[in-house]
């Protein structure tokens, strides 16, 4: 059944029938799906099929791609990273790309504000009080939950109301990974749109609106929340667990 928010929610993203390359192996194999405003979707599906990938031919770091990505009506192939980056798209890596040799404070401040509205330094570091207390430290001298929160805060910083999240529990301790649901369904609770790359469904299921599985670059299923509770033997077969 719809509900009558999502009947309301305009799209935001759409991605049709996109296919990537890495050099001349192709890894995505005509992936469509599309995000409404303010929804929360998880990429779930086993290692290596697809989902860092279409993640990176979205924010353009793979170049070698087709088919349409529209972004807000804005056609993203064939656009250049740092122009999708302007359109108001943040995107958080899996090795989440902290710089070891800058402070937490440095870390934070060095990606530009792309967009108005983005949070100030004040505002992050009451949103994330244990950045506070470390902001002169170095970036490496951080937890892996503290690298992940500083990786998440510095593209808040931008203005950026969408975002691309790859992976933010992996590696961290149920405690942690607690805090980084917490974080996200506040970020989600603010009104921003995210896509979440995950392989932690307990986590997935605690967070997400809908779920896109994907296998061998391609999507086999599109599940909402409450399909995935009802069905968990269904999901937990396409991920081989
Ligand atoms: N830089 C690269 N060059 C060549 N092939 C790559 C590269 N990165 C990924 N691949 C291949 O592309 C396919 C999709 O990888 P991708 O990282 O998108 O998968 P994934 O679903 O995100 O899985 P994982 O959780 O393991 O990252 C895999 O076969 C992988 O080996």
């Amino acid at each position: 059944m719809t509900t009558e928010a999502e009947t309301l929610a305009r799209t935001v993203l759409s991605v049709e029938n996109l296919s990537a390359w890495y050099a001349e192996s192709k890894v995505l194999h005509g992936i469509s799906f599309d995000v409404r405003e303010g929804e929360l979707l998880t990429l779930i599906g086993r290692n290596g099929a697809g989902k860092t990938t279409t993640l990176r031919s979205i924010m353009g770091i793979v170049k070698k791609r087709t088919g349409s990505i529209t972004f807000n009506g804005d056609q993203l192939i064939g656009r250049r990273i740092y122009e999708i980056a302007r359109k108001g798209i943040g995107y958080c890596p899996e090795e989440r790309a902290i710089f070891s040799s800058l402070s937490v404070k440095e870390n934070l401040t060095l990606p530009p504000v792309l967009q108005s509205g983005g949070m100030g330094d004040e505002e992050l570091l009451e949103a994330f009080p244990n950045l506070r207390s470390r902001a002169s430290s170095q970036g490496t001298k951080l937890s892996g939950g503290e690298q992940q929160m500083l990786a998440i805060a510095r593209i808040l910083r931008t203005g950026s109301r969408f975002l691309l999240l790859d992976e933010p529990s992996e590696g961290l301790a149920p405690v942690v990974v607690k805090e980084i649901g917490e974080l996200i369904l506040r970020l989600k609770a603010r009104g921003f749109t995210i896509i979440l790359v995950e392989q932690n469904l307990r986590f997935a299921k605690r967070v997400a609106d809908r779920h896109v599985v994907v296998e061998n670059g391609k999507v086999v299923d599109i599940l909402s929340a409450a399909q995935l509770d009802s069905d968990m033997e269904r999901v937990q077969s396409y991920l081989g667990v």
